[in-house]
């Protein structure tokens, strides 16, 4: 029997064509896998600016022609990556990007066997926490997160530099605390020392401890000492949850307390709260919370963090109430130009009382002109 086509049939979509529109940009995996494959082979890196024969490349990459001429060709769809000619595949700019040197460090970040991957994988077991409220990463890997670290050496190795990454964002943070009449800065959680090595540089007087879990203490010792600053250190390799060192006028938390539930986070505060006594301070910075925080990374990052390790991003009110549970106050509270949040809490009754706002509003002002150059 003859089909006669009206012309109607093709310009009306079907019910999953239309759908498929509007839910792909947001559900395909496909080619976000691909990118990542992409990345971890290192294919920028071994194309090296040249057009290369797929066969070649290959090669280079101990992978199946075939397969990676698919890979390439899916790529090249969504615009990474070029066909100059049949089977013979050149850099572009998106691909440029993946480049091992590129100063976005994207390539590391997106390395299935790296940390940012993982990171990634894990949301292969959101099913599990939102049912349960568990982090995926224990079913996805097998072991709690900083567990799974501990026994990966080489993923706790890229873990670390990824934290230490971004030498803006870093200075960022540690310009968004006056520290002039600091003595002594206990960095609690305090990775390979990127925030100390910030500090210590600007401000020639102050000492510091570095306080995290041995290995990483290690690390962080070659990392201050490749800058010539671990005569001013002194270097912790121990748990917060236990009683942390003395003598610090300031205990420093970094994007430590958002990576633990409420129970944890008031422990570790008040660990802090301890160490600091009466005259110290305890200051808390963290990434995306608080009112002016993009909501869109906020509510990514809060999701983040309980897929990997059980944590939640907090708002500066969030914050503020657990710490009053550790006895502490909010002294002041603002927000740095790269979107981080600074709390500066003292002993209950010991925080100055703002008038008016104008801490906050102090800080904020004093924010670039205080921090030396
Ligand atoms: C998200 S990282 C933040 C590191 C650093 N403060 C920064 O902003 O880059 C959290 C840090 O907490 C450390 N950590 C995890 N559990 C710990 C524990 N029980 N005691 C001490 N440090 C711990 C990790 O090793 C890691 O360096």
């Amino acid at each position: 029997m003859a089909v006669t086509s009206t012309g109607d049939e093709q310009a009306r979509p079907s019910a999953w064509e239309a759908a498929w529109e509007v839910l792909a940009p947001v559900t395909d995996l496909v080619t976000p896998m691909a990118v990542r494959v992409a990345a971890t082979l290192g294919l920028t890196d071994l194309m090296a600016g040249d057009v290369v024969p797929v066969e070649e490349l290959a090669r280079r990459s101990g992978t199946d022609a075939d397969a990676l001429g698919r890979l390439l060709r899916h790529l090249v769809c969504h615009g990474v990556f070029t066909e100059r000619e049949p089977g013979r595949f050149a850099v572009n700019k998106p691909a440029a990007l993946l480049a091992s040197d590129h100063p976005s460090g994207m390539r590391e970040q997106l390395d299935l066997g790296a940390f940012g991957g993982q990171m990634d994988l894990a949301f292969t077991g959101l099913l599990h926490t939102v049912r349960t409220g568990r982090p995926a990463w224990e079913t996805v890997f097998g072991a709690p997160f900083w567990h799974h670290l501990a026994a990966n050496p080489q993923l706790s190795l890229s873990f670390d530099a990824t934290m230490a990454a971004g030498a803006d964002y870093v200075a960022d943070a540690a310009g968004g605390y006056d520290w002039s009449g600091v003595r002594h800065v206990v960095d609690v959680g305090g990775g390979t020392g990127a925030l100390l090595a910030e500090v210590l540089r600007a401000y020639p007087d102050i000492r510091a401890t570095l306080v995290d879990l041995p290995e990483t203490v290690d690390r962080g010792r070659r990392h201050l000492a490749e800058r010539g600053l671990e005569t001013r250190c002194e270097f912790a390799g121990q748990s917060f949850f236990d009683p942390l060192p003395a003598g610090g006028d300031v205990y420093v938390l970094r994007r430590v307390v958002h990576d633990w539930s409420d129970d944890d986070a008031l422990l570790i505060l008040r660990r802090c709260a301890d160490a600091a006594g009466q005259r110290g301070r305890v200051v808390v910075i963290d990434s995306s919370g608080g009112s002016g925080a993009d909501p869109a990374m906020f509510a990514e990052m809060n999701l983040r963090m309980l897929v990997l390790l059980g944590g939640r991003e907090r708002t500066a009110e969030d914050y503020v109430a657990l710490a009053a549970g550790a006895g502490l106050d909010l002294a002041d509270v603002h927000r740095t130009p790269l979107g981080h949040v600074v709390l500066d809490l003292r002993a209950a009754g010991q925080a100055p009382q703002e008038q008016g706002g104008g801490g906050s509003a102090q800080r904020r002002a004093m924010y670039g002109s205080t921090w030396p150059q």
